[in-house]
């Protein structure tokens, strides 16, 4: 007997809907057909806020160049694209992305997008300095300048202390480095845990309450409060404040003047007081150049004992040109061009001007190189794409402002008229850009 045909769409629609990855797909005028709760959580959007909108509008200023689109005008599917930006709540995603063409009968109808979300793998494997897994101690933090020995004075008293602290500074001025040495210097220090804030959701704070019911000491570094979704952090404040023991320490960090935070709602009052018994201030690189070259000498020492290479420092030129630039990514930034200077010049004693990298010396030029003169087009040989020159003009200007707020994304943002994520994210851009140049 011949079974009674069934209707197999609510069976897809609700694999769709329960799936672990992210589904978009638009038809053939970029509107939203399919958008899954996983794409939704990825995002950071909601639903309704994607109807009848057409995918150009939604995504001109918060995605990278959408693969729908291209995908929509190419009709050649594009896969396994890793793509990192920040969504509409602030939070840094990584996603691996493949979208392909929809057809009907050979006709193109559309576009899918299938999102996997890396975030938290990524996050777990950029560790540089851990990667020789010794743990960080007062000792291997550099500190020459007076204001990273003031620093360094002030997270001692904490580890004595054991009061919650609060430390302060830009993105990868060595926040989490400093919670770490903070943890080691308690004679029963336990377990370290961070819970990357950026991207947590209900489920991983759920996770930590129960850990925390289990744990009698240990440290929980609750890295960058600020940028959790404000009901996340009341959550968080919930769990914390349920589950004090003496045993258990706490840090966190956030990247910016907590006062200003709180104004902009951005944090929470109440889980700012939870963590600030004490506060450390951490200044940016720029602010303390002092600590460049010793910062140097001692990846070099650890690079040569750990990979046996001849590096011994850098030339007076290259020196220089450490002093002469401002390191918006600060140690992180430094740590990671050493990375890249290690990998060509394992043989070499001295790091020469030629040994660094063509994207660091483009961007150590006043204004990234680029003058307004160079704008002007005098004859047809010059013509670039449109596109190519738009994206000139538009990094020739941000840096701009950057340079006239002294480096402070907030201030040029806001003066540029954008978000701050907006312009980190396109600041990012530049960068990754420059790499691949
Ligand atoms: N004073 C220091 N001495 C030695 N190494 C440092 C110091 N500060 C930072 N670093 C190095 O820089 C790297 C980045 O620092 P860290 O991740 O702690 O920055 P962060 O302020 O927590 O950044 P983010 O806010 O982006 O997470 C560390 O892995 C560490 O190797």
């Amino acid at each position: 007997m011949e079974r009674p045909k069934i209707d197999l769409n609510p069976f897809y629609e609700h694999a769709i809907q329960q799936a672990e990855i992210g589904v978009h797909a638009v038809d053939t005028a970029g509107t939203t057909i399919i958008y899954n709760r996983k794409m939704k959580q990825i995002e950071g959007l909601e639903s309704a806020e994607l109807m009848d909108r057409s995918l150009l509008e939604l995504f001109r200023f918060d995605r990278e160049d959408s693969t729908l689109l291209r995908v929509l005008q190419t009709g050649e599917p594009i896969l396994n694209v890793k793509q990192t930006y920040w969504n509409r709540r602030g939070q840094e995603i990584t996603t691996i992305n493949d979208t392909y063409p929809v057809r009907e009968r050979e006709k193109l109808i559309g576009a899918i997008e299938l999102s996997r979300d890396v975030t938290k793998l990524e996050r777990a494997m950029y560790q540089p300095l851990k990667n020789n897994e010794e743990p960080v101690t007062f000792a291997s933090i550099t500190a020459v300048s007076t204001s990273m020995q003031r620093v360094v004075e002030t997270a001692k008293k904490a580890a004595i202390a054991r009061l919650p602290a609060l430390l302060i500074g830009e993105s990868g001025t060595g926040k989490e480095f400093i919670a770490e040495a903070i943890h080691q210097a308690a004679a029963d220090a336990g377990q370290f845990y961070t819970l990357y804030c950026h991207s947590a959701d209900q489920e991983l704070i759920h996770q930590l309450s129960l850990e925390l019911k289990e744990l009698e000491n240990g440290t929980i570094f609750c890295e960058r409060i600020d940028m959790m979704p404000h009901e996340l952090q009341s959550h968080l404040l919930h769990v914390l404040e349920n589950c004090r023991s003496n045993g258990i320490y706490y840090i966190a960090s956030v990247a910016g003047d907590p006062v200003e935070l709180i104004a902009s709602n951005r944090l929470l009052k109440e889980l700012y007081y939870f963590f600030s018994s004490l506060s450390i201030q951490i200044e940016p690189l720029r602010n303390r150049k002092e600590d460049i070259v010793p910062f140097t000498e001692s990846y070099f020492e650890k690079h040569r004992l750990q990979y046996g290479s001849a590096i011994h420092g850098l030339s007076e030129e290259v020196k220089r040109l450490f002093f002469l630039y401002d390191w918006p990514g600060n140690l992180k930034e430094l740590e990671m061009l050493l990375d890249e200077i290690a990998s060509v010049a394992a043989a070499d004693e001295i790091v020469t001007p030629d040994l660094l990298p063509a994207h660091f010396l483009q961007r150590i030029q006043p204004d990234g190189g680029r003058k307004p003169e160079d704008f002007v087009v005098f004859s047809k040989k010059e013509l670039i794409p449109l596109d190519a020159y738009l994206q000139e003009a538009e990094n020739y200007y941000l840096q701009k402002a950057l340079n006239m707020y002294d480096g402070n994304v907030t201030k040029a943002a806001e003066a540029l008229g954008m978000s701050r994520q907006n312009l980190q994210y396109r600041l990012r851009k530049m960068k990754k850009n420059e790499g691949q140049s």
